[in-house]
């Protein structure tokens, strides 16, 4: 019989996630629905949103055999029913306080600091790059943890190494490169672009590196359709467009210069949206999102 989540301790809560604690030793990781857009959580949330990018999660850390902190599978007894197939049982780790970033392309907060001095956290570029320009190979950009509502501080390798020591530091550098190459590999072998990610990574008590938090998802990368890619403007999100699109439109009646949360979104951007989630699951992991867990019964 599986616990309800209220009898589990919730411990943190994020804008699109929460953490629970099962035991000294676990805890829950539960993916919502919500989603983000312009700095805004919105009212309406993606239906099986939290699920896709579980099963995203799940899907990597199998592929790329990176040790990890998941500690059961997708449907372990743990999990409460409510959160079937959008929650997973993990290790407690000593997170790094570390985002480790890897960028494949340049855009975002990367090509702004690019424009200042040719450089992204300390590594110099080649001249001439845009807005899209690929980075091969990639390159590390760690960035601190910033308060809620904040954006994180790009810094460079040797300002990591002076917080965590150079050794962690490198194998954070090294482990990020690596698992962020192999799986964006994946992803461009079926048409998707993963150009930049964050991974969390956490200490186990006797001092084992964990690839922690969610990995490789549309939450924690770029997601760009490889067949609209084109250099030298912002890419298109391949999840989040279509909400950004109608947001920014004719329809909504708000604009990113309104000092009023956005409205709610239609029905079929909602729809087209989930679409673009499970889509993204299915051309990358070749699996059915219909064979996991948590589904309507
Ligand atoms: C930022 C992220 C987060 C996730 C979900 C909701 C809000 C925040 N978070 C993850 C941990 C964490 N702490 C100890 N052990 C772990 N295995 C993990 C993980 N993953 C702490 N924060």
């Amino acid at each position: 019989m599986r616990l309800e989540l209220s009898e589990y301790t919730p411990i943190y809560s994020g804008k699109v996630r929460e953490l629970y604690a099962v035991d000294d030793e676990h805890l829950l990781l539960v993916a919502s629905d919500r989603i983000s857009a312009y700095d805004y959580i919105l009212d309406s949330q993606i239906p099986d949103k939290g699920r896709v990018l579980t099963a995203m999660s799940v899907f990597f850390f199998d592929a790329l055999g990176v040790p990890n902190h998941l500690a059961g599978p997708a449907d372990d007894p743990r999990i409460p029913e409510s959160v079937l197939g959008r929650a997973l049982i993990t290790r407690r780790l000593d997170m790094v306080q570390v985002e480790c970033v890897a960028r494949g392309y340049l855009t975002g907060s990367g090509v702004k600091e690019y424009r200042t001095n040719g450089q992204v956290c300390g590594v110099p570029l080649p001249a001439g790059l845009v807005d899209g320009s690929r980075i091969d190979p990639p390159i590390f950009t760690p960035a601190t943890k910033a308060a809620v509502g904040d954006h994180d501080e790009n810094v460079s390798f040797d300002r990591v190494a002076a917080d965590v020591g150079v050794e962690l530091a490198s194998k954070l550098r090294d482990l990020t490169l690596d698992v962020y190459g192999r799986g964006a590999d994946i992803a461009r072998e079926r048409g998707i672009i993963l150009a930049d990610t964050k991974f969390e990574f956490g200490l186990t008590p006797d001092g084992e590196l964990l690839l922690a938090d969610e990995v490789l998802t549309p939450d924690s990368s770029r997601y760009w359709d490889a067949a609209l890619y084109e250099p030298g403007r912002a890419q298109p999100s391949f999840d989040k467009q279509i909400v950004r699109d109608w947001l920014t439109g004719p329809d909504s009646g708000w604009s990113t210069d309104s000092d009023t949360p956005p409205p709610a979104l239609p029905d079929d951007v909602v729809e087209r949206t989930r679409a673009r989630y499970i889509e993204a699951y299915e051309r990358i992991s070749g699996l059915k999102f219909s064979d996991w867990p948590g589904g309507a019964a």
